[in-house]
């Protein structure tokens, strides 16, 4: 039987690549819309690695299922590392991607320096807590101005040299082959089964203790 676990992210870009890299592991993975509604995890970690974790260590807490998350964004070099973390909320608390890189690139109208790196954490957790933590990273440099049609958020600026095109050019699966994401997914695939036996040895087979006596 394929081990079940929950992607716990509403982002639609992300879902698709990490399906597309994961598919035909025995692992069947579920989206949040998959259950009823959830409360939204508050994001307010300061590192990639604690919004990860969060995210996936709420989503097995509340659901009662191995839950698997990404936390990612990019950092630019004349922005000192910024947006980072704060990637998702650049242009403001209800940013669409295309704010986000509009404000970008009038951020960096007048800067030389365009060299830029996405990050990403992907944590994958039980409901008790435990869990497990992949990371990936990759350069590239901010464009003058939005190219290609595929992929999401960030990724019409992110021109990537050694295949002189801007990820969002790319395919799913050739971005795949270099991305952040991609990285941090190819790790969690090389240890696929090692990561299904820690699951299934580390997590309670019952989430209640079973009552035998009579409580009265
Ligand atoms: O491959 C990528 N290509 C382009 N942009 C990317 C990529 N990877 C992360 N990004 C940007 C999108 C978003 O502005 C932020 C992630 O924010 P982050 O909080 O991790 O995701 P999210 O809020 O969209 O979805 P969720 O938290 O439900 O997983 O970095
Ligand atoms: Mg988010």
């Amino acid at each position: 039987m394929k081990q079940i676990i929950v992607l716990a992210t509403r982002n639609k870009g992300k879902t698709r690549e990490i399906r597309e890299l994961l598919k035909g592991y025995p692992i069947d993975i579920k989206n949040l819309d998959d259950f009823g509604p959830i409360p939204e995890v508050i994001e307010d970690g300061e590192t990639f690695d604690d919004n990860a974790y969060k995210k996936a260590s709420f989503t097995a807490k509340i659901l009662g299922y191995p839950a698997m998350a990404d936390d990612s964004g990019l950092c630019v070099e004349a922005l000192d590392g910024a947006p980072g973390v704060y990637s998702a909320r650049y242009a403001g608390e209800n940013a669409t991607d295309a704010d986000n890189v509009k404000k970008m690139l009038e951020e960096l109208k007048d800067k030389d320096n365009r060299k830029a790196s996405f990050k990403c954490v992907i944590s994958i957790a039980i409901p008790t807590g435990p869990a497990l933590t992949y990371e990936g990273e990759c350069q590239g440099v901010i464009t003058k101005e939005a190219v290609g049609d595929n992929g999401f958020g960030y990724d019409p600026l992110f021109f990537y040299p050694e295949l002189n095109k801007t990820f969002a050019q790319l395919t799913i699966q050739e971005k795949g082959q270099v991305s952040h994401r991609g990285k941090a997914l190819k790790e969690i695939a090389d240890e696929m089964d090692k990561i299904i036996d820690w699951i299934d040895i580390t997590m309670p087979k019952f989430q209640r203790a079973e009552c035998k006596g009579n409580n009265s």
